[in-house]
């Protein structure tokens, strides 16, 4: 094998794309790139002919995809878009590094499940997508797949950084503003940092390396489970034990059925991911989501003081 593996990593920018550039660093080189592109290489997963031409330009041995459509609402409205970008795209990424034998990772979601059931989903259960953002992320799955190269697909949800929008962000604005907050209590889930995709992601880069069999499909989420009304829950009282000036009254986030919550796209009532290929075939441990959103929390209040 003998060298330093060269990396190349779209969607540098985005949640997981920023912690990615940390955690892919000791790894080596990497090229990172966001949609702008730079020095003359296209980034941007929209243009299918330009990311080709960089990927054979940079010739990687890992391309790392942290880039997509995550505009769940928005995909409704402009599904040849999402599609290009979370289908099209990962297409061609699948074909150039299969070309080069490359590794690709790319990052999947919990919107690929209908959210029937309570059980957590395994990845042999079989998808069958609420919305356009969804079944397109599902279909960039069944392409990497199609192409049949070495590659990772790591399905994961409730993603959130300290760098990017999220619903935790979301809500420390809205309880900064509002007097009271409705919130979805009836779909259930882990909110799973970007930190710990990245730290996993570079640990199974690491391990295939040397045991290319692990080629596959992945759940990865933090353990443990809660409803957004109770992550909602969880930040608002952290922030209000920090000391952080609130408008939103004690005991004020209402918990509402998601009928009560109508949005375009509609999302899955069971989120919860089986987690147990991915411990046992890279021997990992996922702490529970509170200990991921805890450290969030305090890195924003650090922030603001
Ligand atoms: N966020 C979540 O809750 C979840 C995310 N995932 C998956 O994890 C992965 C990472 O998501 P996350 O980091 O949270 O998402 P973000 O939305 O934070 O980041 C996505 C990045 O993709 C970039 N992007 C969008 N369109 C293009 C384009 N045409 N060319 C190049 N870059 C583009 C965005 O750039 P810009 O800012 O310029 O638009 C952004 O930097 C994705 O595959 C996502 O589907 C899975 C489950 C949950
Ligand atoms: C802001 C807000 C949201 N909600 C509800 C709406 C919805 O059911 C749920 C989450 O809403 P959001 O729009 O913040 O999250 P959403 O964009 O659906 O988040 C998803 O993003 C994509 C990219 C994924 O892959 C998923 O894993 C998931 O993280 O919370 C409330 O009930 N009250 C509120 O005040
Ligand atoms: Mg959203």
């Amino acid at each position: 094998m003998g060298g330093l593996p060269k990396i190349l990593l779209f969607g540098k920018n985005g949640q997981v794309g920023w912690e990615l550039q940390r955690a892919l660093a000791p790894l080596g080189p990497v090229v990172a790139l966001d949609r702008h592109g730079s020095e003359g290489l296209c980034g941007d997963l929209a243009d299918l002919d330009g990311i080709a031409t960089t990927i054979r330009a940079v010739a990687p041995s890992v391309i790392v995809n942290a880039a997509a459509y995550t505009e769940v609402d928005q995909a409704q409205a402009e599904p040849e878009l999402a599609r290009r970008i979370n289908c099209d795209a990962v297409a061609v990424l699948a074909r150039e590094a299969q070309a080069l034998g490359a590794w690709l990772v790319s990052y999947s979601t919990d919107y690929v499940f209908d959210g029937s059931g309570q059980q957590p989903w395994r990845e042999e259960d079989v998808p069958h997508p609420l919305s356009v953002y969804g079944q397109t992320k599902r279909d960039g799955e069944l392409a990497i797949q199609a192409v049949g190269g070495q590659h990772l697909i790591f399905r994961t949800s409730w993603v959130y950084g300290a760098r990017g929008r999220n619903f935790a962000k979301t809500i420390l604005r809205l309880a900064a503003e509002r007097d009271a907050l409705q919130v979805v209590a009836d779909q259930f889930g882990a909110p799973t940092g970007a930190d710990l995709l990245a730290d996993v992601t570079a640990h199974a880069l690491r391990l295939v390396r040397l045991r290319p069999e692990l080629v596959g499909l992945y759940h990865l989420a933090a353990a443990g489970e809660t409803s957004w009304h109770g992550y909602a829950r969880h930040v608002v009282e952290a922030a209000r034990a920090a000391g952080r000036p609130l408008r939103l009254a004690e005991a004020a986030i209402v918990p509402i059925p998601a009928t009560a919550y109508p949005l375009p796209a509609p999302r899955p009532a069971n989120s919860r991911l089986d987690t147990s290929r991915l411990r046992a075939a890279f021997g990992v441990h996922l702490p529970p989501w509170q200990e991921g959103v805890d450290r969030l929390l305090g890195e924003l209040f650090e922030e603001r003081l």
